[in-house]
C-alpha cells in the first residue's frame, strides 16, 4: 500500500508581497508557445532586456537551460514533454513567488499543459502565441533540426511528426513572419507592463 504523506503547511514569514515592494513591481508570468524557430527564445530575451533595463527583475525560463539540467531525464515523448512542462510550471511558480518576471518559452505543443501552467502560476500570466508558419520556421531552421527531422534522424518533431495545438484564445498573438522582433517584443511589453504595476 501507498504511504500517505504527512506534508505540513510552514507559514512563511517574509511574504510574496514583500517582496513586490521591495522590488517596485509585481511578479508575473510571460509563457511563450509555438513551433521551433517561431523566435520563442529571441521574443523573451528581447523582452528580458528591455525590462531589465527599466529595473524589473527577470528571468529567462527556456530549453537551454532547463533540458540540460531540471528536465534532462525527458525525451520529446508526449508524456514527456507533459512531465517538462508540469516541471518549468512548478519552478515558474516558484519563480513568482520570489517576486519575479519570469519569461518562459517553450514549445508546449499541448493545450491542456498551457491551461495547466496558467492555473498553477494564476497571478499576471501571459500567454503569448509565438507565430510563423512552419515552412518559414523550416527555413530559418536556426538549428538544423527541421533537416535533420524531415531525413527521420529525429522522431517527434513538432509540426513534422509530433502535433502542436494552436492556442485559441492567447493573451498576445505575435507574427513574427510579419514582425520585426522590436515590434513584436513591444506587443508583449504593452500587455505585460500594466499588469507589473503596484497597485
Ligand atoms: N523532437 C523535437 N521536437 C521539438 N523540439 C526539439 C525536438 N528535439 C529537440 N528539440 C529542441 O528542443 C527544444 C524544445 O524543447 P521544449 O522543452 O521547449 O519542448 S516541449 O515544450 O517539451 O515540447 C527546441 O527548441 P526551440 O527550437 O527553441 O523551440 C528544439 O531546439
Ligand atoms: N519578429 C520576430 N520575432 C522573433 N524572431 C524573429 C522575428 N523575425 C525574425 N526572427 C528570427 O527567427 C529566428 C527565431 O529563432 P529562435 O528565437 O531560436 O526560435 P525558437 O526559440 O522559437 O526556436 C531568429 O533567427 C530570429 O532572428
Amino acid at each position: 500500500m501507498e504511504e500517505k504523506l504527512h506534508l505540513v503547511k510552514q507559514c512563511y514569514k517574509t511574504r510574496k508581497g514583500d517582496r513586490e515592494a521591495r522590488n517596485g513591481h509585481k511578479a508575473g508570468c510571460v509563457w511563450f508557445t509555438g513551433l521551433s524557430g517561431s523566435g520563442k527564445s529571441t521574443l523573451a530575451n528581447k523582452v528580458e532586456q528591455e525590462l531589465f533595463a527599466k529595473g524589473y527583475m527577470t528571468y529567462v525560463l527556456d530549453g537551454d537551460n532547463i533540458r540540460q539540467g531540471l528536465c534532462k531525464d525527458l525525451s520529446f515523448t508526449e508524456e514527456d514533454r507533459i512531465e517538462n512542462i508540469r516541471r518549468i510550471s512548478e519552478v515558474a511558480k516558484l519563480m513568482c513567488d520570489s517576486g519575479i518576471v519570469v519569461l518562459a518559452a517553450f514549445v508546449s505543443p499541448f493545450r491542456k499543459d498551457r491551461r495547466l501552467a496558467k492555473e498553477l502560476i494564476r497571478e499576471n500570466f501571459l500567454e503569448v502565441y509565438v507565430d510563423a508558419p512552419i515552412e518559414v520556421c523550416e527555413q530559418r531552421d536556426v538549428k538544423g533540426l527541421y533537416v535533420k527531422a524531415r531525413r527521420g534522424e529525429i522522431s517527434d518533431f513538432t509540426g513534422i511528426s509530433s502535433p502542436f495545438e494552436v492556442p485559441e484564445f492567447p493573451d498576445v498573438h505575435v507574427q513574427t513572419n510579419k514582425l520585426s522582433v522590436e515590434q513584436s517584443a513591444q506587443l508583449v511589453i504593452d500587455k505585460i507592463l500594466p499588469k507589473l504595476q503596484m497597485d
